[in-house]
């Protein structure tokens, strides 16, 4: 097991390379299950997700092979296994199996998900869009058990604008009989990208990137060679550290349409971004300026980047508010950024930043995924030594963040962990 460890206080200079979306990843890999024939998607990030759903298309009969960030999937002869447990349980995204699987098979046994503990993530919406185009569903200790003799297209009004239920309604519906209509659909740009994969195999999709999509049932899709859209999310993070502390910097692939509520945020603070056409300039003035953020729906601010922006506060003149209205309860690394002297209170569900102050080295742990984005971006910023545990967060959605970095001038760095430390970090 591994820790990384960040000297913080060198600034950041030169240019990052932005890697494929996770959250589109990993809905095109599960996507190829639908098709007839061989599915290629180019610009995978090298990211943990990534390679749990190449061995779960492994583990149903898929015939997987990598070149580099290129994928090559042949589901002709996947089969419908059951799936309710094991490597379902590592991700969140394994729940696309469920509408891939109920589409291509009409069935579908797919343990609940794992992913990160946000709070309550009920998955209530995607089972409604399934009943709705005729399945049966079940839950059976821990598994979602998906049955239907025939997928009848449906009108669909998401009661909580998801972008996982869209997205499996889309997975699910291509393969119905009739048209389905989702109303209430999330926006998120990795939407278009799963239903653009979808179109080139031959569905017929209008409308995703609005919050109405129509999908046209077909009978039979075919494979198609597909370039997945640069991660916003990872793209985000990068900016927010080149705020924090960065003198010049070079974000690179990235669409900057996707971050304008960030890019925004950012603006307010006295942070100079110039737009290219897939790149960003960052360079930030000396003096921050608080600003207050709430997460919402896209294009509104994204919840993902809520928790490295937080650590930028603490640099800023002023008072600073964060809400999450998607997930009220993502704030466990609120705790860890005061253990680097972070002056945070927690009031009504809303985390308030004092600033600026020095922040710290310390030992923390990330509990999720964008908590340890946050702490990564707070020991960039830190007098001192910060150690960060929880790497199996990390390593799921940021693809070689330690060589990224150190190649921007960040003294960050992985160690194997003693066995002591293993222990007490096992049982933290
Ligand atoms: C793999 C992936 O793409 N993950 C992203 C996806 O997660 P995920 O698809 O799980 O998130 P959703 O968009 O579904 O969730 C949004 C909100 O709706 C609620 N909800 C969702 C589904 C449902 O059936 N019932 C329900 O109540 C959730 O608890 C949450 O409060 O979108 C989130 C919100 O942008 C991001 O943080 C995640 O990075
Ligand atoms: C919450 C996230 O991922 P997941 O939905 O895969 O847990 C994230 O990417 O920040």
């Amino acid at each position: 097991m591994q820790k990384i460890l960040v000297e913080g206080g060198s600034p950041l200079n030169g240019k990052v390379r932005v890697s494929g979306a996770k959250n589109s990843a990993v809905a095109l890999l599960p996507a190829a299950i639908l098709a007839e024939s061989k599915v290629i998607i180019e610009g995978l990030p090298g990211i943990s997700d990534v390679e749990v759903l190449g061995d779960l298309l492994e583990e149903i009969g898929g015939n997987v092979s990598w070149k580099g960030q290129t994928i090559h999937i042949d589901p002709s002869n996947m089969v419908n296994m059951p799936l309710p447990s094991g490597k379902v349980k590592k991700l969140r995204a394994s729940y696309y199996f469920m509408g891939a699987m109920l589409g291509r098979f009409k069935e579908a046994v797919i343990g609940l998900p794992g992913g990160c503990h946000l709070g309550p993530r009920p998955i209530d919406q995607h089972i409604k869009g399934f009943e709705a185009l005729g399945a049966t569903v079940t839950n059976e200790q821990g598994a979602i058990y998906l049955r239907a003799d025939e997928l009848r297209g449906a009108r669909i009004y998401l009661d909580v604008v998801s972008v996982g239920a869209t997205i499996n309604i889309m997975l699910a519906a291509v393969k119905a009989k009739g048209r389905t209509i989702i109303e209430n659909a999330a926006k998120e740009p990795e939407i278009i990208d799963v239903a653009t994969l979808l179109t080139s195999m031959g569905a017929r999709i209008k409308g995703a990137g609005t919050d109405v999509i129509r999908i046209d049932g077909c009978d039979s899709l075919t494979g198609c060679m597909h370039t997945i859209i640069p991660d916003r999310i990872e793209a985000g993070t990068y900016t927010i550290m080149a705020a924090a502390q960065g003198e010049k910097v070079l974000i690179d692939n990235v669409i900057p349409q996707h971050l304008e509520s960030l890019l925004a945020k950012l603006r307010e603070m006295g942070i100079n971004i110039e737009e290219g056409d897939e790149q960003l300039l960052v360079q930030p003035g000396k003096e921050l300026k608080s600003v207050d953020i709430k997460t919402l729906v896209h294009p509104g601010f994204p919840t993902d980047l809520q928790q490295p922006f937080t650590s930028l506060l603490t640099r800023a003149v002023g008072t600073g508010v964060v809400t999450d209205t998607i997930y009220q309860a993502r704030m466990k690394h609120i705790d860890e950024l005061r253990r680097m002297n972070a002056q945070i209170k927690v009031e009504g569900g809303s985390a308030i930043v004092s600033g600026p102050v020095q922040l710290e080295g310390a030992k923390v742990k990330a509990s999720d995924l964008r908590a340890g984005a946050a702490l990564i971006a707070a020991g960039l910023m830190a007098k001192g030594i910060t150690e960060i545990t929880g790497l199996e967060h990390i390593d799921r959605g940021y693809e070689q963040i330690t060589e990224k970095l150190s190649d921007l001038g960040a003294k960050i760095w992985r160690e194997e962990m003693t066995p002591e430390e293993v222990e007490q970090f096992q049982n933290s």
